[in-house]
């Protein structure tokens, strides 16, 4: 029986000065980050997630972001060593998370870097973005650390966005979905649909259908509610204003052993 297990992490107090790279640096309201986290985590929960908060890591601004710190595969967990040299310590929590939880663990060494946002999985094919915060030595360390387990990884470029996964996620039955401009090559992937939006190819798969989406893609979750899905609507604006989005608040954990 698949776990649906999450971890989580409370956004820090100096989240407003979160990185932000590709977009003009805007103000984050502290307050209304914290209410809108804490209805995101509403809606894992709600949706039968039981959700583990990660210790914090106060000093790092974009701790709140920890899908980047941790990546999993089956219950390995392999620590990320982050492109942001800023982001690096985050990731000491995230270990002691995984291991609480009786994961394998393994790590990105130095040199490489790996950032968990340019992490898709599509069943046992992982796609791994190389881009600005993944290097190709870190890429050599995670498919070394997953593919004895069956994965097959294949490294796609990432040059106009953040991470792999602020261009593209998938569906339930596999299909990635994406947002044209912002995709460097749609045909890298078997099957692809455009989305009208940018935040609209950012899908967090809640199980039974329903997708965790922004409130800030209403067309395209039109789109896949036309198509059968049930999208879930969090507004996360204070996230979105550095280059966070919905898959990045949360790891989903599937396949813990008990
Ligand atoms: N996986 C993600 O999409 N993470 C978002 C990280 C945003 C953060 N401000 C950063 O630049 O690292």
């Amino acid at each position: 029986m698949p776990s649906r297990h999450a971890l989580i992490r409370r956004p820090g107090p100096r989240l407003a000065e979160g990185l932000v790279t590709h977009i003009d640096r805007r103000p984050v309201d502290p307050a209304l980050a914290l209410r809108q986290w804490e209805a995101y985590v509403g809606a894992l929960r709600d949706h039968g997630w039981q959700t583990t908060e990660v210790a914090p890591a106060d000093d790092c601004p974009d701790a709140v972001f920890i899908e980047d710190a941790v990546v999993m595969f089956r219950n390995v967990a392999l620590l990320t060593r982050p492109g942001a040299g800023s982001r690096r310590p985050e990731v000491a929590a995230a270990r002691a998370a995984v291991e609480a939880l009786g994961c394998s663990v393994g790590e990105v060494r130095a040199p490489g870097t790996l950032d968990g946002g340019d992490v898709l999985k599509v069943g046992d094919t992982v796609y791994v973005g190389r881009g600005g915060r993944t290097d190709g030595e870190g890429i050599r360390q995670l498919r070394s650390a997953f593919e004895p387990l069956g994965a097959r990884v294949v490294a796609v470029p990432v040059s106009r966005v953040l991470h792999l996964k602020s261009a593209v996620t998938a569906l339930p039955d596999g299909t990635v979905i994406g947002y044209p401009p912002v995709v460097d090559d749609p045909a890298l992937f078997p099957r692809f649909l455009p989305v009208p939006e940018e935040s609209g190819a950012h899908v967090v798969l809640l199980g039974g259908g329903r997708l965790l989406m922004a409130a800030s893609a209403p067309k395209s979750a039109e789109l896949l509610a036309g198509l059968g899905y049930r999208p879930v609507l969090v507004d996360i604006g204070e996230f979105e204003k550095l280059e966070g989005c919905v898959t990045c608040l949360s790891v989903r954990l599937r396949e813990l052993y008990a």
